[in-house]
């Protein structure tokens, strides 16, 4: 036990007194605090004596839709939030609205949602708070659409905790609901907005088939560019990855697509440049993209015009083979360009620029540049190895079939698409009589006679159903087909106005599949 001397009864005065002087110091700070963060300027002490008592007091957070032109993520993972407080206690709202996600099957969660003007409690560390939600029509300038805005309210004693600890774990929690159960959207604009539609496409790097190599390249480009945050931070450099994916029609380009969006978990904005109406939308559009995500421009050689043309130029057969700017072409590939580098760089990050062609040779020179692309990427058609692939995925045919040497020999002499061999796997169950069925377009194809069964080529499937497309240049629906069992799950629906038909003959043998349709104005 320690001696009460003279000096430590000094010591203990000391302490108490500076111990007292202190919470008296703190005391004061935090009044100043709470005046200045509670209060409008100028609010005296004396005025703050005369307030209510503070848990009668409350405060609000106002959480909009947009910032500025972009979607307010605080509002997305808000909306999410107070889904599923209303799936935990449904009774607390007389009314409130049911819906699926867009594009989502009938197998998905219904969101449910509150209805403007209508509010649920929630509670957290014996806090209750309030959210509320409004709507309201978009300010003059901006594009006119209504805008909703979720009001927070609580307690002005709960400030510190709703900004510290609720506010966080709400985020956190819409954070692991997405982490677990998302599978990557895929995004398609329509009339200035991205709306999201069902992904078809469940094509992964391991059922694309293509040169092995070639795959691996891609895989540990795609690992690289993940795992880099700090060499682009360091370098200065925007951290986005590009490719070009170029090849004949039904070659794989979209598939591999598809399968760099699961392999990433990055979901795929599919920008229609024919229904951007004009470089403010572009701009809106690109802006409003997710991070991780891919920008998608198929056909690109035919979606964007290269510069600006004078009326009634054309082609020297009177063709356009390089769109120009006109009417139709609202948006060029240098305007897109420009702002990809410009702002779609530095509004965001973890970013991938997909550029697809059927006709590498027809691009903008532009695009070829060294440095523009990161990576040209060439899906060719079906060689042997593929082929093999594909009967492994569609069957599991194992490397022995008889008639695997034939079909070797005849895929080394013509040009198929896998999109063909595929379909061709597909339209039956029994592998044996698919196998034969590849044999018998290979033959056929070697002959010239191709497409005299009416099976020849393939319809293009589109990377989702869902959001109707405005129609484009519509083509001819292909002649019905004769198909075995399963043909018509090996042509998963197609939306009507982007199929298109174009017979193969007259292209000569090797012109790529022939029957194909996106509609996107195909040369
Ligand atoms: N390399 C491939 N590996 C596996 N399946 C393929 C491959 N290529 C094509 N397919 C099959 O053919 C269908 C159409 O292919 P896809 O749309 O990816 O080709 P594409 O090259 O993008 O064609 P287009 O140039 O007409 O847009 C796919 O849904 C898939 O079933």
């Amino acid at each position: 036990m320690a001696m009460a001397s003279p000096n430590n009864k000094a010591l203990e005065r000391y302490k108490s007194a500076v111990t007292a002087a202190a919470s008296v110091m703190g005391a004061a700070m935090l009044l100043r605090r709470v005046v200045a963060d509670f209060l409008p300027a100028g609010t005296s002490l004396g005025a703050l004596l005369l307030l209510p008592p503070a848990s009668a007091r409350r405060h609000a957070v106002l959480i909009e839709e947009f910032d500025g032109a972009l979607y307010n993520r605080v509002f997305l993972a808000a909306k999410a939030y107070v889904s599923t407080l209303l799936a935990a206690a449904p009774s607390s709202v007389p009314l409130m609205k049911a819906s699926l996600p867009r594009g989502s099957g009938a197998d998905q969660r219904v969101l449910l949602a509150l209805r403007p003007g209508t509010a649920v409690v929630d509670v957290f560390g014996g806090a209750k708070l309030t959210w509320r939600l409004s709507r309201q029509q978009g300010r003059r300038g901006e594009d006119g659409g209504t805008r909703e805005a979720f009001k927070l309210s609580f307690d002005a004693q709960h400030k510190d905790m709703v900004l510290g600890a609720y506010l966080p774990a709400v985020m956190a929690r819409v954070e692991a609901m997405s982490q677990g159960q998302r599978q990557p959207r895929l995004y398609s604009n329509e009339w200035g907005k991205w709306r999201a539609v069902r992904l078809r496409n469940a094509s992964t790097l391991a059922t694309v088939a293509m040169d092995a190599e070639l795959r691996q390249a891609v895989v540990e480009d795609l690992d690289r560019f993940l795992t880099r945050k700090e060499y682009y931070r360091q370098t200065g450099r925007a951290w986005k990855r590009g490719y070009l994916i170029h090849g004949p029609p039904g070659t794989g380009k979209s598939s591999l697509v598809a399968a760099i969006s699961n392999h990433l978990h990055f979901d795929v904005y599919d920008l229609d440049v024919g229904g951007v109406r004009n470089n403010t939308e572009l701009r809106k559009l690109l802006i409003r993209m997710k991070n991780r995500s891919i920008l998608l421009v198929e056909d690109v050689d035919c979606a964007l015009a290269t510069a600006p043309r004078r009326e009634g130029d054309g082609g020297s057969d009177g063709s356009s083979l390089a769109p120009a700017a006109s009417k139709n072409h609202k948006v060029t590939l240098s305007g897109l360009l420009n702002m990809v580098d410009g702002l779609w760089s530095s509004s965001g990050h973890e970013r991938i620029l997909v550029f697809t062609t059927n006709h590498k040779d027809r691009l903008d020179p532009a695009l070829l540049r060294p440095g523009r692309m990161d990576m040209h990427i060439h899906m060719g058609y079906c060689g042997f190895v593929a082929f093999r692939e594909l009967a492994a995925n569609y069957h599991g045919v194992d490397d022995h079939h008889p008639l695997f040497p034939e079909i070797e020999a005849l895929l080394r002499e013509v040009e198929v698409a896998p999109a063909e061999v595929a379909e061709r796997l597909l339209m039956t169950d029994a592998a044996d009589a698919a196998v034969e069925m590849v044999a018998k377009l290979l033959r056929d194809r070697k002959a010239g006679t191709g497409e005299e069964d009416g099976a020849g080529g393939y319809v293009k499937q589109k990377l989702h159903v869902g959001g109707p497309r405005r129609p484009r240049r519509l083509a001819p629906a292909p002649a019905p087909r004769r198909g075995g069992v399963g043909a018509a799950s090996a042509r998963r629906p197609v939306l009507g106005e982007e199929m298109g038909g174009s017979s193969r003959r007259g292209q000569g043998r090797g012109s790529g599949t022939g029957r194909h349709g996106r509609g996107r104005g195909r040369r």
